[in-house]
């Protein structure tokens, strides 16, 4: 029989490509989802469960009706701005999600549990190269109440015995390379869709958040890791802890940093057209620079990103954008 896995969050951006890899794996996702942010046109792997996990009656639920043997909790506030200025709703619902999830995991004997954790628990570590043994200092309420689900799964392990994978997303990136999904976000928020949206005329220009930084263009670093690459992780994360093999804490990005002015340049390489900018203040919550070691990533789980050049997450974005995008 084909096992199960529910995947909360599944209609989102990293959800959704999490379930295309799953299914080609050999698993059933089923997509645990309130469509806040999410979109039921994206769960196209396995059936969609509509249910808020702030509501524990329909994920005790959930996970009654399907049995799954893992699940992969992907859902979440996810925007570090929004999150410095409504701290409060970020602590409540990402952190009392995941408790209801958890404890219902524990109720049911779900036993095998992926965490999305976020380079966002760092907080700013002048540059330095991320590991997993950096000492994490959230410096928004986003990395905290991450950091604060970490602690939560290292209890429930220690207590219910849920073996755990935790993986720490850098800057996710692209979309899925064949083009049935893709990133749609309102309202967007993140880089690189908004820098396309200003190249198709869709707005008037980008906005760089600050040119003061202490890196050396004076614009923010990040580590761009591709959406498929990030989903595969997963992947390898489940099959890990299916086959026994513990714990595991993982930095998923590419071990190189790119500031925004390099991001520009390479979406004026890949569509050929320019880049409308206008130069804004720093947003609230921004690190300098954000960028990991893959060692442990690239040893310990076997991952092998294949699609986290700047050049195919933009230009797999740059094709996403051309198409109708989701509608429901
Ligand atoms: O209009 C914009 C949007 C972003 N940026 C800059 O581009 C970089 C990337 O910004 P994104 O908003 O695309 O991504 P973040 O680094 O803020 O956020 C990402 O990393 C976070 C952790 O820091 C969280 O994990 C979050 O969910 C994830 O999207 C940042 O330096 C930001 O200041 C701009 O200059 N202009």
């Amino acid at each position: 029989m084909v096992e199960k896995v529910l995947v909360t969050g599944g209609a989102g951006y990293i959800g959704a490509h999490a379930c295309k890899a799953l299914a080609r794996a050999g698993f059933l996702p089923v997509t645990f989802d309130n469509l806040a942010t999410g979109w039921a046109d994206a769960v196209k792997w396995g059936p969609l469960v509509r249910g808020d996990l702030m509501d524990r009656a329909s994920v005790d639920a959930a996970i009654a009706e399907h049995c799954p043997v893992a699940v992969l909790h992907f859902a979440a506030l996810s925007l570090v701005g929004e999150s410095m200025q409504d701290p409060a709703r970020y602590w409540r619902v990402n952190v009392g999600g995941a408790l209801n999830l958890l404890e219902a995991c524990a109720k049911a004997g779900v036993r095998n549990f992926v965490f999305s954790s976020t380079c966002a628990t760092y907080g700013d570590q002048d540059g330095v190269l991320l590991t997993e043994e950096t000492p994490q200092r959230p410096i928004n309420a986003y990395g905290g109440s991450k950091l604060a689900i970490e602690l939560m799964l290292r209890d429930f392990g220690a207590a219910h015995g849920i073996n755990h994978v935790i993986f720490r997303y850098f800057n996710v990136a692209g979309a899925d390379p064949e083009g049935e999904i893709g990133e749609q976000h309102h309202p967007e928020t993140h880089l690189i869709p908004l820098m396309l949206d200003a190249v198709a005329g869709k707005r008037p220009a980008l906005t760089v958040f600050g040119t003061d930084y202490p890196t050396p263009d004076g614009t923010c670093v990040r580590d761009y890791v591709h959406v498929t690459d990030l989903a595969q992780a997963h992947v390898l994360g489940l099959q890990g802890l299916l086959a026994g093999r513990g714990n595991g804490v993982f930095c998923l990005g590419t071990g190189r940093g790119f500031s925004v002015r390099e991001v520009i340049e390479a979406s004026r390489m890949v569509t050929n057209r320019e880049v409308p900018v206008v130069i804004g203040d720093r947003r609230a919550g921004d690190a300098a620079a954000l960028v990991c070691s893959t060692t442990r990533a690239l040893t310990d789980l076997g991952w092998d990103p294949q699609h986290s050049t700047l050049r195919q997450m933009i230009g797999d974005a740059w094709a996403w954008a051309q198409k109708p995008g989701f509608t429901s």
